[in-house]
């Protein structure tokens, strides 16, 4: 099953045909920090900014995902949406607390009977709004070819015309990848803010690199996130010190022999690359904000690549990667994030990272999204 949707989102070029897309909801996410900041009293600060790019997350893999937009980023948000981002957050914040539910016994589950109830409560709301877009695509779908004309479109239309996946199939791909999607971009985005803004100068060097290596008032596209290596490296060394999924998990296949010990297959094995990324072994000066190690120049910015997994690896690594890598680089882009200085309010306490399932900001991150001059 995955290997029909791997196909479709596996590559960059393959999700490049989504950055107009994105494009347009990036154009909505810096509407919506005009706006944002104007109603407080300094003209320039954004209260807990994870909120806004919870939003901006949800619509940018709606737009990929579902083909439509949701509506999440305008000021007077659509009421049927309103609904869908409450019934989202609730199921998101109800998923964490009860996703150990399914450790539960059978036989223990009418003696204790609340969390497995809502466990299934849960995802029965996720599978709803799932469904109710990929139907509404469907029924579209369904009218154009009755009207003879041709169909096309992305990865949702795809799936329903080439009938590759069965409609179940196709319900619980996409509610996977919706839930799978929201909370680690939007974490990431936000802890890349954070970063951005408590050093300047790096900030300073990469809005200079768009500045000198994309034209002026260019809009831009995925074809040009190679030219800015500068910004790649930023979001590697953002997910090197908080990597979304602080751990992982397989089971081993087969006997193996590593550092000298035996590891009987059907092993379970827990790695914590959160440990791995913060190993001076793998990367010197572990502990600090550093993107420009990702660049190769000297021994000093030597990296091992397998230190830092923030996405996984092989066959069942994250599936998005692409979908969230294009979200995060484009929105750095001239004319987009960067044209703001963003700087900490002075609100915000210092951040540590917490986790409950993925890592998230310990409290709310308040940013001053100043006009650059
Ligand atoms: C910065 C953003 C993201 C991070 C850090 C991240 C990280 C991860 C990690 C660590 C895994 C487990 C991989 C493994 O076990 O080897 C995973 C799995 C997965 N991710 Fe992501 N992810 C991100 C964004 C996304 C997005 C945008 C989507 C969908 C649009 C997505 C969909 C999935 C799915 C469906 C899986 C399960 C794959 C499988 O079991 O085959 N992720 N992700």
């Amino acid at each position: 099953m995955r290997s029909v949707l791997r196909q479709k989102i596996l590559k960059p070029k393959d999700v490049a045909v989504y950055s107009e897309g994105v494009n347009e909801v990036i154009s909505d996410l810096i509407k919506r920090i005009h706006t944002l900041r104007s109603q407080e009293d300094d003209g320039e600060t954004v209260t807990n900014v994870n909120n806004l790019f919870f939003k901006y997350s949800m619509e940018g893999v709606a737009t990929i995902l579902y083909e439509c937009r949701l509506g999440c980023l305008e000021n007077n948000v659509p009421q049927q949406t309103v609904e869908y981002i409450e019934a989202l957050e609730l199921m998101f914040s109800m998923f964490k607390t009860t996703m150990y539910a399914g450790a539960i016994p059978k036989w223990l589950r009418p003696l204790i009977p609340k969390p497995w109830r809502e466990f299934c409560r849960s995802w029965d709301g996720l599978f709803k709004f799932s469904q109710i877009h990929v139907d509404n695509k469907l029924k579209a779908i369904q009218s154009q070819l009755d009207q003879g004309e041709e169909v096309n479109g992305g990865l949702l239309t795809y799936l329903l015309v080439s009938k590759e996946l069965t409609l179940e199939e196709i319900y619980a791909n996409m509610t996977e990848m919706l839930l799978a999607g929201v909370d680690t971009t939007s974490f990431t985005l936000s802890w890349a803010t954070y970063l951005l803004a408590k050093h300047p100068e790096i900030q300073q060097r990469v809005h200079e690199e768009i500045v000198n290596k994309l034209g002026k008032d260019q809009v831009p596209l995925a074809h040009d996130v190679p030219k800015l290596p500068l910004i790649r490296a930023v979001l590697k060394e953002t997910l090197r010190l908080y990597p979304v999924l602080p751990g992982n998990g397989r089971v081993t296949q087969k006997d193996l022999i590593v550092g000298g010990y035996l590891i009987p297959k059907g092993t379970q094995l827990a790695l914590c690359h959160y440990t791995t990324s913060y190993s001076e072994e793998n990367f010197s000066m572990a502990n600090e904000f550093r993107p420009e190690r990702w660049l190769r120049k000297d021994n000093l910015d030597r990296v091992d690549n397998f230190g830092s997994i923030p996405f996984g690896y092989g066959i069942r690594s994250c599936i998005g990667k692409r979908i969230a890598e294009l979200e995060i680089h484009l929105h750095y882009k001239k004319k987009n994030i960067l044209n703001f200085e963003i700087k900490i309010s002075p609100k915000t306490k210092p951040v540590h990272a917490k986790t409950h399932g993925l890592l998230t900001p310990g409290n709310s991150i308040d940013v001053r999204f100043s006009d650059r001059k």
